[in-house]
This record gives structure tokens, C-alpha cells and sequence, in this order.
């Protein structure tokens, strides 16, 4: 049966279309929802949506060892906010995350003003702290999440323009935020950071801030100052922590990092020359800076958890989420394909 020319182009909206491989399609689709409110707000009651409280996800536990971030449908959340007295209008503050690889658009929506308990009851998860949570997900769905909580939190701070100090209204997606008395578009901010992981050819450098958990090392890093490249950004970081000049940087990879608020980390290599390692601290900075051997870094990657109260101390390294952990096993295994071919 032929169907009717307007339920044709509804499902062209609302649907990624097929013309192209299906991560280009979905890419276009997500797209096109950020540029058209009717289309964004027919994909939401297809889609799945992500609950947050006061910025914290909800997560259930499929098994006793797995976390994962809850999906509702739009009638699920609609059932959730009417059993506990909402008329389901907040249901307009979702904010479009992307699209899942089965071309379903994914929103996140924070219900911060409903009582906690009550909704973790009707929607049987827990709200967790993102700093708890994040590190309890998958690598797979912790990006998700904390993409979620990032637009969230941007929503919730931008509510003003800058210029006029008039509220700023947002599109249906959420993906940007207009004064209409300054004509002013705002879109969401992150702060570019450099991490550096510094090799003088056979040890790398680590180092802690004050506020890191006991025996805690990292990869030096340092917010990028505004006009800076990344390698000059690096550069002047590693001058001012420990007081060494880098050369040779190569860049390894990035990662949108959620805390305090939203980076966007770009993770590189780079050496100082083995007569140049003489360390000299900005304790202003860094609580201790160390040369670490391959022998001591192998023995701290295989640290699985940090130190609990009374435990003799040890030296452990980032989780696998982040970036800093992925340079510091980059290093191991050059160091081990130099070592297998001298
Ligand atoms: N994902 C990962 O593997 C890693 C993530 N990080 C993250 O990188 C971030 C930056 O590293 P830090 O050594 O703390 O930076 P940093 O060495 O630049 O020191 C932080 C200080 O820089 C100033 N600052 C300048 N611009 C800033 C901005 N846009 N936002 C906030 N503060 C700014 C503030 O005074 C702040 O106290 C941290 O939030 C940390 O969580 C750091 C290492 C590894
Ligand atoms: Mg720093």
C-alpha cells in the first residue's frame, strides 16, 4: 500500500537515511537534528533519553560486577515524570548526545528538581556521582555519559548572554544557546588541555599535585593559554612544573575529559635530552615530580586498585579512561620494541 507523502517525509526526518555507509548517515542525521527543531523533537519520542540528578547519571547494575548507564524510551521518562507528578513538559529540556550504531538518536535530560529517591525508585537505577561513575562504566559508555553531563552542565551555566546579560534561549537539540537582543550564538565550551608525556630515552616523567589521592602519578598537563599552539602549550608547561626544555613532540591522541569542567585533552611524547634531566619542582604546582624506570612503571600499570586507608603505600598510575594511562603504556611498549630491536 503506498503510504501518504507526509508520513513519507516525517520518516526522512526522523530516521538516518540509507544512501551513504551507516556512520556517515548517522553523522548527517545528527546534524540535521541540530539544525531543525521539528525533526530534533520527532527523533526524541523515538529515542532513547539518559536521566542525570543535579548532573549525576543514572546507572543500573545488570550483574554484580557491571555498571551501565540507563536508557529509557520517551514514554518510559513520560510514565516516570507523570507517576511522580510532573505534566511531562521538562521532557523539551532533553539535550541530543548523538546517535546509537542502531540509528537511534540518544538525548540526556536532568531531573534535578524531582526528588531523587522517588525517581531512582520509579526508574529502578541510582544516580552516582560522575567522578564515582565514570570510572565505573565501561571505557566503551563512560564517553557518553560524560558527554551528557557536559552539556547539561553548559545549559545550566549559560543561561545568560554575556553581552546583554537577557537570557539565552536554546534550540530544540540543545547544541547552541541564542540571545535575540545581542543576536549572540553561544555553543558549548570546552578548555583545550596538553598532556605530555616526557621520556629522556629510557625513564618518563610523572608527576602529582597536591590534591592527586595518595600515591597517585601523572603525566604532566597544563590548560592551554589563549593564542598557544599545542606544542607551545607544552613547552611552557613543562618549563614551568619541573623546569626542563622538550624537544621532538609527537602527537599520540585526545579524549574529552569531564573534570572539573569539560576539557578537551590533547595527549603527546616528547624528549629531553639525557643531559638535560635535572629537575627542579614548582612546588606551587606539583607536590612531586619523579623520573620513573620501565621496571617501576610495569609494576605500578599493574596496580588494579588505589590503595585503601592503613595500606603500605605504592605508586599507581590513571585509570585505562584516561589519556594519560593510554600515553604512559604507549611509552612501555616503544621502550620494549626498542629494547627487542637493539
Ligand atoms: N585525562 C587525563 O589523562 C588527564 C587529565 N588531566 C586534567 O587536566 C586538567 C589540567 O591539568 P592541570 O595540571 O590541573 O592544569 P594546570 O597545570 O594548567 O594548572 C591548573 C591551574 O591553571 C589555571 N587555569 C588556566 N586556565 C584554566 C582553565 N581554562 N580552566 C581551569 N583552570 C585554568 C588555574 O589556576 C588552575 O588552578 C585537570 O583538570 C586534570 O584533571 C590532567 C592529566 C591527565
Ligand atoms: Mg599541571
Amino acid at each position: 500500500m503506498l503510504r501518504p507523502l507526509r508520513l513519507l517525509l516525517s520518516g526522512l526526518k526522523t530516521q538516518p537515511s540509507r544512501c551513504c555507509s551507516s556512520f556517515v548517515s548517522r553523522m548527517r542525521y545528527v546534524n540535521r537534528l541540530k539544525e531543525d527543531d521539528e525533526a530534533c523533537a520527532a527523533a526524541l519520542k523515538d529515542g532513547s533519553i539518559f536521566l542525570f540528578h543535579r548532573l549525576s547519571p543514572l546507572l543500573r547494575r545488570p550483574d554484580a560486577r557491571t555498571f551501565s548507564p540507563a536508557a529509557f524510551t520517551c514514554s518510559d521518562v513520560q510514565l516516570v515524570l507523570q507517576r511522580l507528578g510532573s505534566d511531562g513538559s521538562q521532557l523539551k529540556e532533553a539535550v541530543l548526545i548523538g546517535c546509537s550504531e542502531q540509528n537511534q538518536a540518544q538525548f540526556c535530560l536532568d531531573v534535578g528538581e524531582l526528588d531523587q529517591a522517588a525517581v531512582e525508585e520509579a526508574s529502578q537505577g541510582t544516580f552516582i556521582d560522575l567522578r564515582k561513575a565514570f570510572f565505573l562504566l565501561p571505557a566503551t559508555e563512560a564517553p557518553l555519559v560524560s558527554k551528557g553531563q557536559a552539556l547539561l552542565r553548559w545549559h545550566q551555566t549559560s543561561r545568560f548572554c554575556g553581552a546583554s546579560g537577557q537570557p539565552t534561549q536554546r534550540n530544540r537539540a540543545g547544541s547552541q544557546r541564542f540571545c535575540s537582543s545581542s543576536s549572540t550564538v553561544y555553543y558549548p565550551k570546552m578548555s583545550a588541555v596538553a598532556v605530555a608525556l616526557v621520556s629522556d630515552g629510557s625513564r618518563c616523567l610523572l608527576g602529582r599535585q597536591p590534591s592527586f589521592p595518595r600515591g597517585l602519578y601523572s603525566a604532566l598537563a597544563g590548560f592551554c593559554d589563549m593564542g598557544e599552539t599545542l606544542e607551545e602549550a607544552l613547552c611552557r608547561e613543562v618549563a614551568e612544573e619541573v623546569g626542563l626544555e622538550i624537544q621532538s613532540i609527537s602527537y599520540s591522541s585526545s579524549q574529552h575529559w569531564p573534570f572539573p569542567h569539560s576539557s578537551f585533552m590533547l595527549g603527546c611524547h616528547a624528549l629531553v635530552s639525557p643531559a638535560h634531566t635535572q629537575l627542579s619542582v614548582d612546588n606551587s604546582e606539583l607536590e612531586d615530580a619523579r623520573w620513573f624506570t620501565m621496571d617501576e612503571i610495569t609494576r605500578a600499570l599493574q596496580v588494579k586498585a588505589p590503595p585503601r586507608r592503613g595500606d603500605p603505600p605504592i605508586i599507581w598510575l590513571p585509570p585505562k579512561h584516561a589519556l594519560a594511562n593510554r600515553l604512559i603504556r604507549e611509552w612501555v611498549e616503544q621502550q620494549r620494541q626498542s629494547e627487542g630491536g637493539e
